[in-house]
């Protein structure tokens, strides 16, 4: 009998023990939840299949300290690292960060030589920088996840202005994950309607710059580290368009080369997200001014990648 295709997830921390129950909680993938600490992936996993009699699931869930368990993993979510506390920026979290995924690469590709790396741990573009280089995959198998989680946080806000259900509202966040991120309100809809038609100028200057800072508002609440419910809930999502060939459009951090006149760089832009990965970049339109805060954040995204290569050397 064939069994369910094995969803690995790695770092059973905040966003990797959450995104781990929200994929147990689908019931069709096995998942594995790998972390360096004793005993937690482990616990949290025996936790989740314990849950699953009561939520109606009867997924299998192994917790572990080792790689032998995540052998011919479909996807892999890589959440391991370290998290920011309120005054420091994602970029900080570079040095630290790019060890610990490096580290988890090799032991992933080794065991899982055709598994989908979806990168999460920050900084997300630079990350899935160090993850193509030390895989050397082809570019639809390496991809970040920061533009579905952006992009819902302006849904989020722009639903709360209007008192409108959230999944009416649509909305498209492009470029890097950091303070150089390019929300679009040219592309941001409520069934359909552009946003502009109903939201203020000054309102929607307002949530664009919200959403720019949105993870950091989190992480001014929180104190002791950053979102989790909505950034797993984000993963997740991509992980069932991949899984699922839904063929979805899912703004997704993915190594540019060409597409919106962008050349080997790594930034979110809108891509197709189905069983190969992501299987293209699809092109909006975009204004000289869109175009030149795409260009920006694409910049700042090189200087971080070149200083991934000075410490990776
Ligand atoms: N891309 C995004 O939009 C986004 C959203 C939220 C969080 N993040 C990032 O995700 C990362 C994780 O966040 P979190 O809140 O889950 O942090 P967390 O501290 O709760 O969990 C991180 C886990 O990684 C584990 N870990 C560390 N080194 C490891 C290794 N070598 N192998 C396996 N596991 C290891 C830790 O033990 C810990 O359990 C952070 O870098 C954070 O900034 C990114
Ligand atoms: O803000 C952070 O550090 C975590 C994550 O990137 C987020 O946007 O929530």
């Amino acid at each position: 009998m064939m069994g369910r295709p094995k969803i690995t997830v790695v770092g059973a921390g905040n966003v990797g023990g959450t995104a781990a129950q929200r994929l147990a909680e689908r019931d069709q993938y096995d998942v594995v939840l790998v972390d360096i600490v004793e005993g937690v992936p482990q616990g949290k996993a025996l936790d989740m299949a314990q849950a699953g009699p009561v939520c109606g699931y009867s997924t299998r869930v192994v917790g572990t300290n080792g790689y032998e368990e995540t052998a011919g993993s479909s996807v892999a979510v890589i959440t391991s690292g370290i998290a920011r506390k309120p005054g420091m920026s994602r970029d900080e979290l570079l040095a630290t960060n790019a060890k610990i995924v490096q580290s988890v690469v090799k032991e992933l590709i080794a065991r899982s030589p055709e598994v989908i790396l979806l990168l999460v741990t920050n900084p997300l573009d630079a990350m899935v920088h160090v993850a193509l280089k030390v895989s050397k995959f082809p570019k639809s198998r390496v991809i970040g996840m920061a533009g579905v989680l952006d992009s819902a946080r302006m849904r989020a806000f722009i639903a709360h202005e209007l008192n409108v259900p959230g999944p009416d509202v649509e909305a498209m966040v492009l470029g890097g994950h950091g303070d150089t991120m390019v929300p679009l309100p040219r592309y941001t809809t409520v069934k359909g309607k552009p946003v502009s038609d109903l939201i203020s100028k000054d309102r929607l200057d307002a949530i664009v710059k919200r959403t720019r800072e949105g993870g950091a508002e989190i992480v001014g609440l929180l104190k002791t580290g950053s979102a989790f419910y909505a950034p797993s809930a984000s993963a997740v999502d991509m992980v069932d368009a991949i899984m699922q060939d839904q063929k979805r459009v899912v703004p997704s951090a993915v190594l540019c080369e060409g597409e919106y006149g962008l050349k080997n760089v790594i930034i979110g832009v809108p891509v197709k997200l189905g069983r190969g990965g992501a299987e293209q970049v699809i092109e909006y339109e975009l204004t000289a001014g869109e175009r030149a805060a795409l260009e920006a954040s694409a910049t700042a995204v090189r200087e971080l990648c070149a200083n991934v290569d000075r410490l990776m050397m």
